[in-house]
């Protein structure tokens, strides 16, 4: 197992009555791609702004390197955030953005970025602010690849991309990782499509951390009981299993559960006409979130701070706690 690259203990980030973050306590491994996963609100924008310090706690600590990267600016230059709002200034075209970004990291790779413009076909006439929505994630994916800081961030970075971009996405961030290891953190909806590349995953639910492991593990450590309602519940009482969902529709029963049965129990299930299924990590993080509305999820949408400490590019200072390296400052 790789050492640890940040520490969370007891994490907490409240707005106005809305807790978007609850006592979150995690270790990110080091050099590891995971998968930050959960529904819409469940706090994983929110987690990765406090790790670059754009945002602050309301409780609790965030080490990145076993510091906290509010009081070290060398910690903060080796991150890099991709939001999925990024903001660029008015006047920028392609070559500013690409320009700032390379006077901003230090391990910046221009071969990459120039490769990459190319592959997603990113124009170099036209100001950002008038790309398409996937051409500014194109954009975005070529900023945080290119960047090769140390660890990055990418927030939900396929909005608006074609299949074929998407492919191009996941292909370059392997090759680009596996030349490069490095600690690659990624918030995603699309599951199915990314879960071949996450190596770890955390699942937030309502700010809480549900489930943080390995992903085969998680894989292994999960099935589907599925049949009479009746039967998987009864089932599932007289073993005591501990279900991550349970549903009924109509007379038919679903439960999710964690664990694993012996050769007996699988027996006494089939003898039941119980059926036992694997479960994708799409499925099982949608049997996470699956719960009681509790009005933790409503409020304003997503942090309003925009890229700054080490992200590329912020025209937004609003609501930003932490250093900022802006690429308005840093290239013209
Ligand atoms: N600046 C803010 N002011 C008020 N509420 C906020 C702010 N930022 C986030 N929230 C709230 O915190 C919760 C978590 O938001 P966050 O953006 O972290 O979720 P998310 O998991 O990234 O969601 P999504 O998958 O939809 O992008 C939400 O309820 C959101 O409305």
């Amino acid at each position: 197992m790789t050492a640890i690259a940040i520490e969370t203990r007891g994490l907490t980030r409240s707005f106005r009555g809305t807790v978007a973050l609850d006592d979150v306590t995690l270790d990110i491994h080091e050099n590891v791609i995971t998968g930050l996963l959960g529904r819409n609100g469940s706090g994983k924008t929110t987690l990765m702004s406090l790790i670059t310090a754009q945002d602050q706690a309301t409780s609790g600590v965030v080490h990145v390197g076993g510091v906290s990267p509010f009081e070290h600016a060398e910690v903060i230059e080796r991150m890099c955030f991709i939001r999925d709002n990024q903001r660029y200034p008015d006047d920028y075209k392609l070559k500013h953005a690409l320009r700032a970004a390379a006077i901003g990291f230090p391990n910046w790779s221009q071969e990459t970025a120039d490769r990459l413009v190319k592959l997603f076909r990113i124009p170099t006439k036209p100001i950002v602010k008038k790309f398409s929505r996937g051409q500014l994630s194109a954009l975005g994916i070529v900023l945080g690849l290119a960047a090769r800081a140390p660890i990055t961030f990418f927030d939900e970075p396929y909005l608006g991309l074609d299949a074929t971009a998407r492919s191009i996405f996941y292909e370059e961030l392997m090759r680009d990782y596996g030349e490069h290891p490095r600690t690659i953190i990624v918030s995603t909806h699309l599951i199915d499509e990314m879960d071949q590349l996450l190596e770890r995953v955390i699942v937030l639910d309502r700010g809480r951390v549900v489930r943080h492991s390995d992903v085969e593990e998680m894989r292994g450590g999960v099935f589907q009981l599925s049949g009479r309602a009746s039967v998987v519940a009864s089932f599932v009482t007289e073993l005591g299993l501990e279900t991550v969902s349970q549903r009924t529709i109509g007379g038919l029963g679903t439960a999710v559960i964690e664990g694993v049965l012996s050769p007996e129990n699988r027996a006494a299930a089939a003898a039941g006409g119980l059926e036992i299924t694997p479960v994708s990590l799409q499925d099982l993080v949608a049997a996470y979130g699956v719960g009681e509305p509790d009005g933790a999820a409503g409020g304003a949408a997503g942090a309003s701070s925009a890229a700054a400490a080490t992200s590329p590019a912020s025209s937004d200072s609003s609501d930003q706690s932490g250093p900022s390296v802006s690429l308005e400052r840093s290239a013209s």
